[in-house]
């Protein structure tokens, strides 16, 4: 591949909305080009960058649609091209320029947890198969190792990598045990008969196009959109006293949560804060009563992050059937002893996975609490009876207390960072406990819905192990160790379409299994396209 005979490759750099992010993150992103323009010139190429730095906003990353639009304007359209992510990134800065790019496309990441840069790109892939741009993509440590030396070089020279993907396996082409079958099968008949409203505050939080979900692909499994606005949301928090939000507090308090409040406003969280918090979950729960949704999910990061703290506490108390009562101005409990499954950052594929999970998990016995989390990082780990890649799923915020051992009394709520959540906020936080998980992906390719699913299990990692992840990471949010069995870290980084990543528990190992079947066969009901990922018992053996 040498379109242009100069050997050039071109680079743009998709950053966050934000202003202080793009400034604090910038500096991973000069590291990471260096290293990454250092491993280009070893193959006999130079990296040409499509867009400066700007001196006045002091980072430079693309930082609007419209800034994209025009950076593109100057890309010859053939030309090799790389977009290179270190860190969180809106999507849309970069689609419009990259759906009408002729030349072959490489998405690279650096592997780090410092910034969600792998979250980032895995944002960017999943958006562009939905677009139908076709793209490739790697990742690297520090630019030096063979894996990605050799990815890169094919690139230059075939305009395209080829990842293992022998993980993956098509639902259609293997035989799962029947009774399985009929149970999931009959629970998505019965589902899409019943049909279900999932209550979207505001669509399209930043720029996650593969978020979207078109409204006549979830009408084909029975499931409506119901638009709501998160206007609606801050008018109806200012309709809940005082008083009420203090009981919400009060519950969990009694709970044995705990809350890191301090006094500066600015960088830590405070008690009015959280009150605040505790107005904003009343207000959703009465709304979603009133719709009469089945699903909600609050985008909070654009919009509702000029006027009022972080929705995450919110999110996570929605999502555990464990949480404090919320009644109608009359006095009747709203979704009594029910969770209302939440799709944060209105990820709507997640809020497909949410509902079905939460639903098939009860009727298979099981505690439904489900949340979805970033892939943000992970490292091999050697130790105790762990010999395996451990991954770090953490959430911006939140996930239901029952994914942690002691349940609220060991979750605490710390304050968002400043550089994304100016007005503050806490979080529900905590680490997850160890146990067989079932994992899953929804997402959209050519026009029609697709889920991957496999198994694995939450790890419990030595406290200093934890910190240490912790640390290079965001240690204000929830983290979960997470293996997942069969699939290695190369095989989900080139197969995963999105930058989340769906869990939920089950009782015990073969539980883990017999769900994640009956699952598929509910998805493929549903008229999903399923793929097995890694080692499911698929046979029930
Ligand atoms: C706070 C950031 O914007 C995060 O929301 C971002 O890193 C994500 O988690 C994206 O899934």
């Amino acid at each position: 591949m040498d379109k242009t005979n100069k050997k050039e490759v071109w680079l743009v750099a998709s950053g966050d909305l934000r202003l202080a992010a793009n400034q604090l993150c910038w500096k991973a992103q000069e590291t990471m080009e260096a290293q990454l323009s250092a491993a280009i010139e070893r193959q006999g190429w130079r990296l040409k960058r499509a867009h400066g730095y700007h001196t006045e906003k002091q980072h430079g990353f693309i930082d609007s649609q419209r800034m994209g639009i025009d950076v593109f304007k100057a890309v010859p359209p053939d030309v090799p091209l790389i977009v290179a992510e270190s860190v969180w990134q809106y999507t849309h800065h970069v689609l419009a320029g990259l759906t009408t790019h002729r030349g072959p496309i490489l998405t690279v990441a650096n592997w780090s947890g410092q910034w969600p840069g792998l979250v980032g790109m895995l944002n960017l892939n999943g958006s562009l198969t939905k677009a139908g741009v076709a793209y490739s993509t790697l990742w690297s440590n520090d630019f030096t190792d063979d894996f990605f030396d050799q990815g890169l070089a094919e690139w230059l020279e075939k305009g395209m990598i080829k990842h293992d993907l022998r993980h993956v396996m098509p639902f259609d082409l293997v035989k799962i045990p029947k009774a399985d079958e009929q149970v999931g099968r009959s629970f998505a008949q019965r589902m899409r008969r019943g049909k279900a409203i999932m209550g979207v505050f505001d669509e399209g939080c930043m720029g996650m196009y593969n978020a979207i979900v078109p409204d006549d692909l979830l009408h084909a499994i029975g499931i409506f959109k119901e638009r709501l606005s998160q206007s609606a949301l801050y008018a109806r928090m200012r309709t809940v006293g005082n008083a009420e939000a203090e009981t919400v507090l009060q519950w969990l308090l009694d709970k044995g949560m705990t809350f890191n409040w301090g006094n500066d406003e600015g960088t830590e969280l405070t008690r009015r804060q959280t009150l605040e918090q505790c107005k904003m979950y009343v207000a959703a729960v009465r709304i979603a009563a009133e719709f009469g949704c089945d699903t909600i999910g609050i985008q909070y990061q654009q919009g509702l992050k000029d006027l009022t703290v972080a929705s995450d506490l919110v999110e996570g108390l929605l999502n555990n059937q464990e949480r404090p009562p919320v009644y109608s101005e009359d006095g009747i409990e709203y979704f009594a002893g029910e969770a209302i499954p939440h799709f944060n950052e209105v990820d709507e594929c997640a809020g497909i996975d949410a509902l079905v999970t939460y639903h098939l998990w009860k009727e298979l016995g099981m505690n439904g609490a489900n949340t979805l989390h970033d892939i943000r990082w992970g490292e091999y780990y050697k130790g105790g009876d762990i010999d395996d890649f451990v991954w770090v799923f953490l959430i911006s915020g939140a996930v239901p207390a029952a994914h942690f051992a002691g349940g609220y009394a060991s979750a605490s709520s710390w304050r968002q960072s400043p550089m994304y959540f100016r007005l503050g906020g806490g979080t529900l936080r905590g680490i997850s406990r160890p146990g067989p998980i079932v994992w899953s992906r929804i997402y959209v390719r050519e026009g029609a819905l697709l889920a991957d699913l496999g198994v694995g299990r939450v790890v419990n990692l030595p406290e200093a192990e934890t910190q240490r992840r912790w640390q290079a990471t965001s240690p204000e949010w929830p983290i979960m160790h997470a293996v997942l069995d069969g699939v290695g870290r190369d095989q989900l980084m080139a197969r995963h379409q999105a930058n989340h990543i769906h869990v939920v528990y089950a009782t015990d190992e073969p539980a883990a299994h017999r769900a994640c079947r009956i699952k598929a066969a509910a998805l493929d009901e549903l008229g999903i396209k399923v793929h097995f990922c890694g080692n499911v018992k698929i046979s029930g053996q």
